[in-house]
């Protein structure tokens, strides 16, 4: 049987989950022999040597299991988790003085051959970007961005931008604008884009209700002593929201690579000053981010040359793929209650669904494998053993035709043991980028 299934809110307004279009189709004419499935012509036979899986508790497994099948152990698994989330501990980053974040900044500007302009527009990108990753668009859509008089202030206009083009509603506050062909222009990008200017006046004494999220753009490494006006009642603001119990009900704030008012390198020294939920710390984390206890952290600038790496000694987490920020520290726990998401898909209707399933399958494949979404032939495969024991994991589908849909494995594997001795299996397709679930409760053939 196959079900095909997508997330719908209908029209009263109430969140359904299923408006199913049933099909029945035998993917087990030929359903006989065991033990099962070395696959059919023409497809290859590959053989794995599979370690036994754990008997009890989870089974932890790597992203690439689909194609290899195996059963890392679960200390491997969380290996290559921390890798891929980069999660090194704050500890063993270098953490900057103020003298030598300048001293980089002048070299990058001067020997290295880059301009502010270039550095500039890759730390607006990374905060852009690292905040996107942490705070989707889908819940924190307006995002007031403070900016000051310098480089700092800088980064926070072409972070509005950024968000702009990745569908956040930005607003700009920038009180002491700089006369400088650089500053002007980007002040103009975003007037181009009609991104509204809000005066210092004008923003409400409690943020909580205008905005999603704050961006703190005021005072980079050149900051020092006591903030003066107007960016002191600014701080005073920001230090106001933080102290709201309840971070759930208030804007997070995100620091551009020093949380505004705090010593460069002692941090928060009165204990009063801002206490930001996000830290983006450019090119390196500055000393005072060792004081940062926020849940999230993270390095962006990836403009960084192996003449300053060695010279300054730098120990920085690698960036993962094309990213342009990386996570330092731990991964925040997550309160698992509080996930949900909001399903604005279109209806699927019986009557929009294709007569023939295959097709109707064929269809939607397509069109994730064009969406880009990564490895859309991944599927969960259940099976169950004589004891009714169920267990799943992730395959990759290898072809799919009239007849059924075709895996592979070995015979020596979990699945091909269940299914030798129970035909009963489903599948499970989830394309959660285009909200949708194709479902395969199936009895197993022989390939
Ligand atoms: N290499 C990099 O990592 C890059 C970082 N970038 C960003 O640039 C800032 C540093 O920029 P800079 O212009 O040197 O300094 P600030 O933005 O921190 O601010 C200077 C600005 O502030 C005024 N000021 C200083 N103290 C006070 C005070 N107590 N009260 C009021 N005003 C004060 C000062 O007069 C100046 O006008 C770095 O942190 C990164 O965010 C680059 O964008 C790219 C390269
Ligand atoms: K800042």
């Amino acid at each position: 049987m196959l079900t095909a299934v997508s997330k719908f809110r209908n029209k009263s307004g109430l969140a359904s989950t299923t408006r199913v279009m049933p099909f029945f189709l035998s993917t087990s004419a030929t359903a006989t022999a065991t033990p099962l499935c070395p696959p059919p012509s023409p497809y290859p036979s590959p053989h794995f040597r599979l370690p036994s899986p754990p008997r009890r508790g989870l089974a932890f497994l790597a992203a690439s299991a689909p194609q290899r099948d195996l059963f890392p152990t679960p200390r491997q698994a969380m290996a290559s988790l921390a890798t891929s989330t980069a999660a090194a501990a704050a500890a063993e980053v270098t953490h900057l003085s103020q003298r030598d974040a300048a001293d980089i900044d002048e070299q990058l500007m001067g020997p290295l051959g880059f301009s502010v302009d270039q550095l500039m527009e890759l730390a607006g990108l990374s905060v852009a970007t690292a905040v996107a990753e942490v705070y989707k668009l889908s819940e924190h859509t307006r995002v007031l961005i403070i900016c000051g008089p310098g480089n700092n202030g800088g980064d926070g206009l072409v972070a509005a931008r950024h968000l702009y083009h990745f569908g956040y509603k930005p607003f700009v506050c920038y009180p002491k604008r700089t006369a400088k062909p650089l500053y002007s222009g980007l002040v103009t990008q975003l007037e181009s884009l009609a991104i509204p200017f809000v005066p210092v006046e004008d923003l409400p004494q409690d943020l909580s209700g205008q905005y999603d999220i704050v961006i703190d753009a005021m005072f980079g490494f050149s900051f020092h002593g006591t903030p003066r006006p107007p960016f002191d009642d600014l701080i005073q603001m920001l230090v106001s929201l933080s102290v709201v119990g309840d971070s759930a009900k208030r804007p997070p704030i995100v620091s551009v690579d020093i949380p505004s008012g705090w010593h460069v390198e002692e941090g928060d020294v009165s204990g009063g000053g801002i206490k930001p939920d996000m830290l983006v710390s450019l090119t390196a984390p500055k000393l005072c981010a060792k004081k940062f206890t926020g849940p999230h952290h993270f390095l962006g600038g990836r403009f960084v040359p192996p003449p300053i790496s060695s010279k300054y000694g730098l120990e920085l987490p690698p960036y993962p793929g094309t990213s342009m920020c990386v996570r330092i520290g731990k991964v925040p726990s997550v309160d698992i209650s509080s996930l949900r998401e909001n399903y604005i898909s279109p209806e699927l209707l019986e009557n929009q669904v294709m007569p023939n399933p295959f097709d109707q399958f064929r269809t939607w494949f397509d069109e994730a494998v064009t969406a880009g979404l990564r490895e859309p032939n991944a599927m969960a495969l259940t099976t169950v053993n004589k004891a009714g024991k169920p267990s799943s994991r992730m395959v990759l589908l290898k072809g799919v035709d009239k007849q059924g849909f075709v895996w592979y494995t070995n015979y020596g594997s979990q699945k091909a043991h269940d299914l030798s001795e129970n035909s009963n299996a489903a599948l499970l397709f989830y394309w959660n980028e285009m909200n949708r679930q194709v479902i395969l409760p199936t009895a197993c053939a022989t390939g």
